[in-house]
């Protein structure tokens, strides 16, 4: 779960900024269970840019329900 969503962290930096970036720091708060043999649904969008930083937040939800989130990261 923590690389999922370093991954697509990484991805929105990768397809919104220029230049190549690479994870500095992730922190991941695992809210809830994730359920197995059901789709997810991870969302990630960048907070804020400061200099070469970019920091970036992402969650991942029930893809059926889109519940409240079961896991909040931070990069
Ligand atoms: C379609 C496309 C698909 C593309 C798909 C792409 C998907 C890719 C998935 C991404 C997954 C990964 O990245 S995997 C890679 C995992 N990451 C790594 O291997 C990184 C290893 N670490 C490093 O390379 C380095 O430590 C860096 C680059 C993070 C920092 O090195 P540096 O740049 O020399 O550091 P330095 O000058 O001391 O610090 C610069 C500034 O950053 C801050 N800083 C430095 N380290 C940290 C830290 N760990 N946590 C917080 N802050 C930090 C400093 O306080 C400073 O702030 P200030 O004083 O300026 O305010």
């Amino acid at each position: 779960m923590a690389s999922l969503l370093d991954e697509v962290c990484g991805e929105v930096v990768e397809r919104r900024t220029s230049g190549r970036s690479r994870t500095a720091y992730l922190h991941v708060n695992f809210r809830a269970i994730a359920p197995l043999n059901r789709p997810l649904q991870i969302e990630a969008r960048i907070r804020r840019s400061v200099g070469r930083k970019t920091y970036v937040d992402a969650t991942i939800r029930d893809g059926e329900t889109g519940l409240r989130p079961m896991l909040r990261a931070s990069t």
